[in-house]
């Protein structure tokens, strides 16, 4: 696949305005690499897409980052500093929150409950209390089924108790790994609505989508992961309207379609 833009991330550069760089990431599992030499930037402030096919290892660039996954060769930078061998506790300590693709509510604890959690490394019980009240203001759910137990919830609303639960440490970098999957049309489209709006409140987030088009149409920037290395990279808006990424992420006739969609419809994988 050409590379249409040289990495639209990148040009913005200084160390202020970019708040994660991954330089030549390699990371596996045991036997043999899976990522082969990741490159990506996260600029401060935006929403960053990483799509690409089953296994290239989009969910392993995610635990690089957050620390469940130590690189072995290659650097992590966030806010300039390589981050790379610190662990996870470490990591969250810095501002790097991680929301896994399973569903990872303690199902028989109340939502309330859930999200407290998020706060386990303060002690500050007046910070705990400020926090709660503005998860609970961006996320309405927080306080609407407070004492209903999180397993009794749909998976959109518990997704949406989950990214709740991720802000419980007022992160600056959040890894979102395909939150979307599962929902049905409505619960996704507010999953990107409240995805857009961290970033508006000045959060960066990196999100892994399968939901490619959905994704593409939220990011600012965008990259596609293929066998464990960055293959291209451009502005959200330029792998959406790519003829090739339409092809192969987009589903068949998605070019003609991408100028009007709405983050709704579900995206076939190449
Ligand atoms: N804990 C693990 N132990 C061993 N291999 C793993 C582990 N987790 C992932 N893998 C392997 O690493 C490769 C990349 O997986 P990863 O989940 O990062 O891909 P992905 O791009 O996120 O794919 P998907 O879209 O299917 O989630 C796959 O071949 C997978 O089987």
């Amino acid at each position: 696949m050409a590379e249409i833009v040289a990495d639209s991330a990148a040009a913005s550069g200084g160390d202020e305005s970019t708040i994660l760089r991954l330089k030549g990431v390699t990371a596996g599992y045991g036997a043999g690499l899976i990522l082969k030499g990741v490159d990506l930037t996260v600029p401060t402030g935006t929403i960053v897409c990483l799509i690409g096919p089953n296994g290239a290892g989009k969910s392993t660039v995610l635990k690089t980052i957050s620390g469940l996954l130590r690189p072995e060769d290659g650097q992590v930078l966030f806010r300039g500093e390589d981050i790379s061998r610190l662990s996870s506790r470490e990591r969250l300590d810095r501002g790097v929150v991680h929301v896994p693709q399973d569903r990872s509510l303690f199902p028989g604890m109340s939502v309330w409950e859930n999200v407290v959690m998020g706060a386990f490394i303060l002690k500050d019980q007046a910070l705990i209390r400020s926090r709660m009240e503005q998860v609970s203001t961006l996320f309405p759910i927080v306080a609407e089924r407070k004492n209903a137990a999180a397993g009794s919830l749909s998976g959109g609303e518990q997704k949406q108790v989950e990214l709740a639960r991720s802000l419980m440490l007022d992160p600056a970098l959040i890894l979102l790994d395909e939150p979307s999957i599962g929902l049905d049309p409505k619960a996704r489209k507010s999953v990107f609505e409240s995805i857009t709006q961290l970033a508006a409140d000045g959060r960066s987030v990196l999100l892994v989508e399968q939901n490619a088009r959905s994704g593409l149409a939220v990011a600012h920037h965008a990259a596609v992961l293929e066998a464990g290395r960055v293959a291209l990279t451009g502005t959200g808006e330029q792998l959406l309207t790519d003829p090739e990424v339409a092809r192969l992420y987009l589903g068949a006739n998605a070019v003609a379609a991408v100028s009007t969609d709405s983050p709704s419809e579900s995206a076939p994988q190449g």
